[in-house]
Formats: C-alpha cells, structure tokens, sequence
C-alpha cells in the first residue's frame, strides 16, 4: 500500500508572519497517522523559518523550484545545495505556471529531477494537459511524453521515489475539478507508461497525485480512486484549517 500525500503549493502567497503562522496551527493539529505524508511547498524567503518550525514533526518543507546547478552564475536563482542546507526535503518541479511563464521545458524538468536525487531532495515532477489538447483528444499522448522525458535516465529506485503530480492546466485555479474518474483515468495511464519505462514494482510504488481545485469538499472522492495518491493543492492549501482537512481526508 502507497502512503497518501498531500502537499500544498503556496504558490506566490503569505508573508513571513502568515508562514510561520499557518506552520505553527498545522504542526499542532496535524494527525500522527503513518500512512499520509503532508509537506508545505513555500515561497524561497520563508523555508528556514518553516523547517526549523517542523523540525520534529510529521510536517515536510517543499521548495516550489530550483535551479539544475550546483552554483554559479545564475542571478536570481536557488540551488539544490541550498535547499538541501536549509533542510527542505521536497522541490516541485515543472509546474504548468513554471513552463507557461518561465519557459520551463521537459528537458529542464529532467535535469532537476537528477539534480534533485543527486542532493538527497524528493522532486515532485508535475505534468498536466491544456483545454486545447485535452479537446484534441491528446491529453494521454502528451502526459506519456512530458513523463518518458521527465523522467529519462534516472534509476529504478529514484523513478520509485518520484512524486508524479498530475495537474490538467484547465482545472488550476478555475474551480473546475476533473472528475475523479477522469483523474483517474489519467494517474493509471501515467502509472502504465512508467510501467513501460522502468518495471511494474517501481510503477507501483509511485505515488501519483492529483492537483487542480483540490478542496476539503472533494479529496474524499479522489482519494477513492485507484491511482490517485494524494493531491498536490493550490488554493485550498492557504490556510491552516483546511489544509489540515487534506490531510485528515488522507488517514483515511
Ligand atoms: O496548481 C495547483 C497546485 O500546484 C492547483 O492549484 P489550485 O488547487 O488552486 O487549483
């Protein structure tokens, strides 16, 4: 049996007073069950704060990027090593708003990927088709490329420790959840093409999640599904009350 996981992606969002906040009500209140996983993926300028806060407990710090590069110059940038210095455990990579606004490509997405295992970080590697291409009937064709090519090259145990977050670009933001049968039907395809690539014992062990319009409201129903192992949430991540009910609806 997979764990469940349940990250929240802040997104650009909060101030440092807010972080520490909301990290300090989840860290209180956050269930002690060993089978769901809860990690906060925070802006750059809070993680030291939120790992030293969550030093202890079952609470994970994300980063939302990083650079492929050890160091260097990159204005602007964050490195792995940095991350993993701070203690930040897992880093969201290629999100749709990361390849939409900040040209991230499949071939930048696989280079963090090996540079996250190579510095001891989780990637949790997001893929998701647009309206356009799902009305085109290309949504499984294009999920197998952006995966095959994410996760090109990497072992069997670090394909295995990969968090595959799949997030169709048409239901971010909007309010508009696939279905969980829809989401299914997609985390089962994203489960068969890493079957192919790397072997069914590290398909299995995959955790697969589902991101868009995540609420408390609709995580029971997904969480059902067969393939789907937790959520990767925007909106309903913000504040403390209802990112504890992800993760409560995860124990479950
Ligand atoms: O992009 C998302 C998480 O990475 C989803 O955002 P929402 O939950 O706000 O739709």
């Amino acid at each position: 049996m997979r764990n469940k996981v349940i990250a929240g992606n802040w997104k650009m969002n909060k101030i440092l007073a807010e972080a520490n906040q909301f990290t300090d009500d989840v860290v209180k209140k956050v269930p002690s069950n060993d089978n769901v996983e809860s990690i906060i993926c925070a802006p750059f300028p809070f993680l030291s704060s939120l790992v030293e806060k969550t030093k202890g407990t079952k609470v994970k710090i994300g980063a939302q990027n990083m650079h492929f590069e050890e160091k260097g110059a990159f204005t602007g940038e964050v490195s792995p090593v940095m991350l993993k210095d701070l203690g930040v455990t897992h880093v969201v990579i290629g999100h749709s708003e990361r390849r939409e606004h900040f040209a991230e490509t499949d071939e930048t997405v696989n280079k963090k990927a090996h540079a996250a295992f190579k510095h001891g970080l989780t990637p949790i590697v997001c893929v998701g088709e647009t309206l356009e291409q799902r009305e085109a009937n290309e949504t499984m064709k294009h999920i197998e490329k952006q995966v095959r090519k994410g996760l090109e090259g990497l072992s069997e145990e670090q394909v295995a420790s990969t968090i595959v977050a799949y997030e169709p670009i048409w239901a971010i933001g909007t309010g508009k959840t696939a279905s969980s049968e829809d989401a299914n039907e997609v985390c089962t395809h994203i489960r068969n093409v890493i079957k192919d690539a790397a072997s069914e014992d590290t398909a299995e062990k995959v955790v697969i999640q589902y991101g868009g319009s995540v609420k408390p409201a609709n995580i029971d129903e997904l969480l059902t599904q067969s393939d789907i192992d937790g959520a990767l949430v925007g909106g309903a991540s913000l504040e403390a009350e209802s990112f504890l009910a992800l993760v409560e609806a995860g124990t479950k």
